[in-house]
């Protein structure tokens, strides 16, 4: 078990960690989120030892990383800046990281093995690509068989095969016990991965609880409506908008920038919308499915689907983690060029990351 009790680091006058306390369960992927910036890799390494907090404290396995005896046998850990002697072959690049933990020569042919790194093992590691400098960080994170795998965005630069695989290997080592910690932009990935979130967002904790519990506090929640007669449908949800909008007063003025005819539009407050899909489909966000199914039969209005969606993990974090970006993007500015996402929520730039040919390095 991975324990952060009231951490805090400050660089200058930048908090990157604001007296975060969360623990990392074993037997489970606890997912590590956050905005860019938000303090994600500062924690890791704080847990790891590689830099000192102003305040609190982070113990794994009730140990702080400093004081465990054998390290490597305890903790494995990738994290996003790797230091690969590109000289190296893959295979003395483990032996040595092995002979310095006193780990048996048969572990590097077995975590060599374990990444599917065997056939290249005398190729010097400097050659490598981003996807095979990763698969050599996770083999040396697990060279030791540790209990605890400390991951910063293990899937950066893997292909699809290799995402594959690191997800089964993460569900594996969680399935025989293992604590698995790990961060990752990728919220497709972590939503099918992970099984609890740790979110924070600059500095702080936003969140911890499972995926589901996460995504289900989101507002994003629609209920996706087909019918022959959507027009007649809108009007009678439009009427309900109306009322609502009135008794909540002055906001108003729901401007219908999507593609729906005469559509109230989506309102971040909570009232109920109605936009209209491409395929004639209508979502209805504000209001349930039953009250939907309601509504349509006291007006006669014919339903042939009624499906309450839930939000993504994605629209989810935009919405959980708004207020601690720290970088935006102006849509309207932008809007070639930013990936829009689905919801009306802000975008968030992306840091220039690790490129790849420095990271092969
Ligand atoms: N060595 C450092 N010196 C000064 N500031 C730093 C240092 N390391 C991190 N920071 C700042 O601390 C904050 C947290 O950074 P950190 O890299 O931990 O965030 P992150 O969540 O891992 O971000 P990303 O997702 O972009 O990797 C950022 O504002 C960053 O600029």
């Amino acid at each position: 078990m991975i324990e952060v009790h009231d951490l805090s680091k400050r660089y200058g006058d930048k908090i990157a960690v604001d007296h975060l306390t969360f623990a990392v369960e074993p037997g489970q992927i606890t997912g590590f989120l956050g905005p860019n910036g938000a303090g994600k890799s500062t924690t890791m390494r704080l847990i790891l030892g590689l830099d000192r907090p102003q305040s609190g404290t982070a113990t794994i396995g009730g140990v702080p990383y400093a004081d465990l005896r054998e390290p490597l046998r305890k903790v494995g850990a990738l994290l996003e800046a790797r230091a690969v002697h590109t000289g190296r072959s893959a295979y003395n690049h483990l032996l040595c990281l092995a002979q310095s933990q006193g780990l048996p020569r048969a572990r590097v042919d077995e975590a060599l093995a374990l990444v599917g790194l065997t056939e290249v093992a005398r190729k010097r590691a400097g050659g490598f690509s981003l996807g095979m400098g990763q698969r050599l960080g996770i083999a040396a994170a697990m060279l030791g068989d540790p209990q605890v795998l400390i991951l910063d965005e293990p899937v950066n630069g893997l292909d699809p095969e290799g995402v594959l695989w690191i997800r089964n290997l993460m569900k594996s080592l969680a399935a025989a016990g293992k604590t698995i910690f790990v961060s990752s932009h990728l919220m497709s990935e972590m939503a099918q991965t992970a099984d609890h979130l740790i979110v924070i967002g600059r500095g702080q904790l936003i969140a911890d609880e499972s995926v589901d519990a996460f995504i289900a506090r989101s507002s994003q929640r629609s209920v996706l409506v087909r019918t022959p007669q959507p027009a007649q449908l809108a009007k009678e949800l439009e009427r309900e908008a109306v009322a609502a909008s009135a008794s909540s007063a002055a906001n108003g003025n729901a401007n219908g920038n999507g593609n729906g005819g005469g559509s109230p539009d989506a309102d971040p407050d909570g009232a109920v919308t109605v936009t209209t899909t491409d395929d004639g489909a209508l979502i209805v966000r504000g209001m349930e499915a039953a009250e939907i199914g309601e509504k349509a039969a006291a007006a006669r209005v014919v339903l042939h689907e009624l499906t309450p969606q839930r939000a993504s993990l994605e629209e989810a974090f935009m919405e959980l983690t708004r207020g601690s970006v720290e970088y935006h993007v102006e849509l309207d500015q932008h809007r070639d060029q930013v990936p829009v996402p689905a919801q009306d929520t802000p975008s968030v730039a992306t840091a220039d990351r690790t490129s790849e040919s420095e990271a092969a390095e």
